[in-house]
């Protein structure tokens, strides 16, 4: 393909980041890339994302791609509404960054050590329910801006402590102020946290086989189905108060002839909290073929818990 393409990207840092990582693996590749930056309404507004909503990040980059005005737009997945964009189709899923969530803290301190009292800022609902179901004492704070500005919060010392996607530090290559990384039990990530999600228009198959062929990964693109159609069948967005995680993990199958042999499965698991702020968890392992029903399979167990737990659950209102 001997034309230029056009990779779209909001402003931020982390932006600019993640689709310097995709541009070079394309140049490898031997195509012609050049970025475009879109400015979105999600950058231009600093009310909570609750209040402005899911897509406020995403939905100025799709409609540039499907204009025209770009052919390639690179988002956050997690960032990315439930719902499919018909005019685009998802060209690829390259390999995940390390899905977990991170700990930035004051004097070098983990969850566990910061003193009853201390203040932990986060933006997300998820974040802030699983902080509080962890018993600490701690006062979770809400904050938005992007990763300096966090970050700056706990420098200032205007807050003990920030949790973050470690994807993000990794990317913006500032692991090293990460104090812990916190532990799937602790806290699941949001679901597609780490993950990139690459977009073309839904006719240009040229760049859809290109995009596919160099940068999508198989395994991480089903463990983002799977949390996605968990997320979508709880009927949540980004904000929602729900975690999810799956990993690809080897297991054994029994052969018609007795023999055994190793074939990949998916483990998904997941937690939601009700309004109450008692968190909901459940796990399953399913066909790596079969992404998408083994989430919408723990979504149903979720809300069938809910409904044990509560009249109402979080996340439907
Ligand atoms: N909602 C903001 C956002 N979208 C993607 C990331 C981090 C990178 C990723 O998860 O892929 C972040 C920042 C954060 O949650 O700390």
């Amino acid at each position: 393909m001997n034309r230029t393409l056009r990779i779209g990207t909001r402003g931020s840092a982390l932006a600019l980041a993640q689709t310097g990582h995709v541009a070079d693996a394309l140049r490898e590749a031997g195509a012609d890339v050049e970025i475009v930056t879109i400015s979105t309404p999600g950058d231009r507004s600093s009310a909570p994302i609750a209040e402005i909503g899911i897509g406020v990040f995403t939905s100025a980059l799709r409609d540039a791609l499907a204009n025209g005005e770009i052919d390639v737009a690179v988002h956050s997945y997690k960032d990315l509404p439930t719902a499919p964009d018909p005019r685009l189709s998802l060209a690829a899923v390259p390999p995940r960054e390390d899905p977990r969530d991170a700990l930035v803290a004051r004097d070098g301190l983990t969850l566990g050590e910061l003193p009853t009292g201390s203040k932990v800022g986060t933006g997300s609902p998820r974040r802030a329910a699983q902080l509080d179901a962890l018993g600490l004492g701690i006062e979770v704070v809400p904050i938005r801006g992007n990763v300096d500005t966090r970050i700056r919060k706990v420098a200032d010392g205007e807050l003990d402590a920030v949790v973050l996607a470690r994807a993000g530090l990794a990317r913006l290559g500032r692991t090293a102020e990460i104090t812990e990384t916190l532990e799937p039990i602790q806290m699941l990530p949001a679901p597609a946290q780490g993950a990139l999600a690459v977009e073309c228009r839904v006719d240009d198959v040229d760049t859809e086989h290109l995009l596919q062929s160099t940068l999508d990964d198989s395994a991480s693109r089903a463990a983002v189905a799977a949390e996605r159609a968990l997320l979508a069948a709880l009927e949540a967005g980004c904000s929602a108060p729900v975690g999810a995680l799956a990993d690809v993990v080897e297991d054994l199958a029994e052969d018609a002839d007795g023999s055994t042999r190793v074939v990949l499965r998916l483990s998904l698991r997941g937690v939601m909290a009700t309004e109450d702020g008692d968190l909901l968890r459940a796990s399953a392992t399913g066909d790596l073929t079969a992404a998408e029903e083994l989430g919408r399979a723990l979504a149903a167990e979720l809300l069938d818990l809910s409904g044990h737990a509560t009249a109402s659950p979080a996340g439907r209102s």
